[in-house]
């Protein structure tokens, strides 16, 4: 907000005014608790009418104006009660607005017209606004007034309270000339003074700070896909959260229901978004990491940077489907059965051929039938004519009791069993099978390195995920059905193995989940944080989860820790080029102090001479440090610098430093035995921020990570307070 010079305010002034919004905020509380017990009460009346079916005896009129009041009264007590209550209070703002700068101005405050701005919209009795919810069209004077366009304001005042208490007031004065004198004005102004408050584990709020470049992208209409661009700590993901809620706020029906989505980078970020939209009291916006898109899998590992290039890129798509229609391991090379006094075999070539043939349309797991009708096809074909007489005597009647035999039920469960994404996932860890599906895409170094990385760890990494995605399609659910045949026992092939007896409306019900599970996860709304990081893989797996959605995507590509920005862009626009694009930038850094963002931009510019940079506006007057020791005394030197800060900073300090010298270091700090530092690596520290931030061996940062210059640089732009950095070389800071 504007930051006006504010005339000077006495105590007595300060205490008054404190203690006429404390007023009105009160007023507000009373009204919300008189609300939630009389809709319970309300509720409770109109169930016992229903069920007493007297409902007629409230007159038509009165029944509809107590319903409506009643969901609303009901809906705002239902928000309150879900608003943290250890968050900031219900009410946040005031706006005192005259009539415009055609009329005259007012001569005393008593004429200015005043509105509060909370959480929610309040109503009292007589149905007046006591507060009107910041995403109403009324609020958004609020975030948008500007000395040059006041949009009638003349005074913005912000109220910071804790729970239900006000604990100070921050005014902006927007039209000086034209506020009566009596007018108190008193404060520092509140962005300022939200920005330099101490960082805890998790985000906040911004609602009574929102800047007006950053109401216009959280007010942009829900279609096709809105961008939102910006370098480091200009509120990019805060601005997405508010969007969610907003998006909620303008579209209740068509959100709630339909769903909307928050991907992020990685469980710890999502950690700490988490409180954001619960504390504008929202709780049915869904927060994924990338590593958990896909459901029952929670992957939290990361591949070494030349895997994660492999498995990220596009070329994966050719690798897995053709693993996906390739031979099971391990599965019988031919067929023989002994049918009608003879015995019957299909070969190795011919199976194949029936393979081929049956999944020529058909996802493999869904393919079955399609198989076993080959299977039978070619069997019968080899069936001596002179045979081919009674029960053998057609095709079909052959064919039933052929499916019938041992033989052919156990060869069929192990030539054709449902495939899961996770088993064919692993067969990629075979260098010599993986050579034949790869390599026209791959070199062979690639398919070393790719075969190696399968194979070294039991877990899924989050480049995983996607290709177990990718997967899942190529495979497909197996059909459901309740006859007994081999699609059936898939259904009872989960129950874990426990060999269960299912009742008719047990089979239907489980029928009925499978088929739930089938549906694509459609969202209405898919907000996408740090895209800049997305692979064009996980661009696939995203843009899965919306074929009908609108999307809000936000990134920075000079923080990009994918290493071909460009090629995870166009994965993007290929994805997303059916759907009209809307654009905003933000330009302010509210994170980092001016002092040590203007170093984060130097390093970042030799690299990027185009990145987009923001202005940082918050002076402290303390220059980043940067320490020089021998190698072998790192992590003494971090465990120092990190106890050094903790004493000249209130809030949280991140030691950033790559996963190779991370548990020396952790070593070192768990002697601090605070818990307000955290060792963390690049990857990280992705859209996170401490009050004082130590980076370990910034030049090791750029060696080792996949992004390279642009880790370093997110690396360097997550303090808000106070940077140290500790290396043994110089050789990686900018030339001057
Ligand atoms: N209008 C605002 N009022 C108060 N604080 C703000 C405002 N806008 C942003 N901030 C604060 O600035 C910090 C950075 O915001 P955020 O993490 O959303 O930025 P970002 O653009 O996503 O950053 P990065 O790209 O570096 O991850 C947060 O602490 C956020 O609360």
């Amino acid at each position: 907000m504007d930051q006006t010079p504010l005339p000077a305010h006495d105590d007595n002034v300060e205490r008054a005014e404190l203690a006429a919004e404390q007023q009105h905020v009160d007023l507000v509380y009373d009204r919300v608790d008189v609300a939630a017990r009389s809709a319970s009460r309300i509720a409770v009346d109109g169930h016992a009418r229903a069920q007493a079916q007297n409902v007629g005896r409230v007159r038509e009129e009165e029944q509809t104006g107590l319903y409506e009041r009643d969901v609303l009264v009901f809906a705002a007590a239902r928000r309150i009660a879900e608003l943290d209550a250890e968050h900031e209070g219900l009410v946040f703002g005031r706006l005192d607005s005259d009539k415009g700068d055609d009329q005259p101005a007012a001569t005393a405050a008593s004429e200015l017209e005043s509105l509060y701005v909370g959480r929610i919209g309040v109503r009292d009795a007589e149905y007046e606004p006591l507060v009107i919810d910041w995403r109403a069209p009324a609020a958004e004077p609020f975030y948008r007034a500007t000395g040059t366009d006041r949009l009638k304001v003349v005074r913005r005042r912000v109220l910071r309270n804790k729970g239900p208490r006000i604990i100070g007031i921050e005014d902006d004065l927007l039209a000086p000339e034209r506020a009566p004198e009596d007018l108190p004005v008193m404060g520092e102004g509140a962005l300022m003074a939200s920005l330099s408050r101490a960082r805890g584990h998790t985000m906040r709020d911004i609602v009574a700070t929102i800047q007006a470049e950053q109401d216009r992208a959280i007010r942009a209409p829900a279609r096709g896909v809105t961008v939102i661009g910006g370098g480091p700590g200009t509120g990019k993901t805060v601005v997405a959260l508010h969007r969610a809620a907003f998006l909620l706020y303008s579209d209740r029906r068509r959100f709630e229901r339909g769903g909307v989505l928050v991907v992020g980078p990685s469980a710890a970020f999502m950690a700490y978004i988490e409180r954001v939209l619960p504390s504008l009291g929202e709780n049915t916006v869904s927060l994924r990491a990338v590593g958990e898109l896909v459901d029952g899998v929670k992957a939290t590992a990361v591949d070494d940077a030349d895997a994660a290039a492999i498995k990220g890129s596009l070329r994966m798509r050719g690798v897995l489907s053709r693993a996906a229609r390739d031979r099971v391991p391990n599965a019988p090379t031919t067929l023989r059965v002994f049918i009608g006094g003879a015995t019957v075999e299909v070969d190795t070539n011919q199976l194949d051929n029936v393979r081929r043939n049956a999944l020529r349309r058909t996802p493999r797991n869904r393919a079955g039938a399609e198989a076993r009708k080959g299977l039978v096809a070619a069997l019968w074909q080899r069936f001596p004519e002179d045979l081919r007489t009674g029960v053998y005597g057609d095709r079909e009647a052959f064919g039933d009791r052929v499916t019938d035999t041992p033989a052919f039920r156990t060869f069929f469960n192990q030539w054709w069993p449902v495939l899961t994404p996770e088993a064919v996932l692993r067969w990629l860890g075979d260098p010599r099978r993986l050579q034949r599906w790869a390599r026209n895409e791959l070199t062979p170094v690639e398919i070393e390195t790719l075969a190696a990385a399968i194979r070294s760890t039991a877990d899924f990494t989050v480049a995983d995920v996607a290709l177990l995605d990718e997967l899942s399609t190529y495979l497909g659910h197996p059909p459901v059905q309740e006859s007994r045949d081999e699609e059936f026992d898939w259904l009872e092939g989960l129950s874990d193995g426990v060999n269960e007896v299912l009742t008719t409306s047990e089979r239907r019900a489980r029928a009925a989940a499978a088929r739930d599970a089938e549906e694509p996860d459609d969202y209405a709304h898919v907000l996408v944080d740090e895209a800049q990081d997305l692979s064009p893989m996980q661009w696939r797996m995203v843009t899965r989860r919306g074929p009908q959605a609108s999307w809000t995507i936000v990134g920075d590509p000079a923080q990009s820790s994918w290493p071909d920005p460009d090629e995870a862009r166009a994965a993007m626009d290929s994805m997303l080029s059916h759907l009209q694009r809307h654009s905003f930038r933000l330009s302010t850094n509210y994170r980092n102090s001016a002092e040590i963002y203007a170093f984060a931009g130097e390093v970042i510019r030799q690299t990027l001479p185009d990145a987009d940079l923001p202005n940082a506006v918050r002076e402290t007057g303390i220059e980043p440090e940067h320490r020089i020791f021998d190698a072998s005394k790192i992590s003494e030197a971090a465990g120092d610098a990190a106890a050094e800060l903790l004493q000249l900073v209130e809030g949280t300090v991140g030691v950033i430093v790559t996963p190779t010298q991370r548990p020396a270091v952790e070593r070192v700090l768990a002697e601090i035995g605070d818990p307000r530092v955290v060792a963390l690596t690049p990857l990280e520290s992705k859209g996170l921020e401490y009050d004082a931030v130590v980076v370990v061996e910034p030049d090791r940062i750029v060696s080792e990570t996949l992004g390279g210059v642009r880790a370093l640089y997110v690396v360097l732009t997550r303090a808000t307070q106070r940077m140290v950095t500790v290396n043994s070389t110089t050789h990686w800071l900018p030339s001057k």
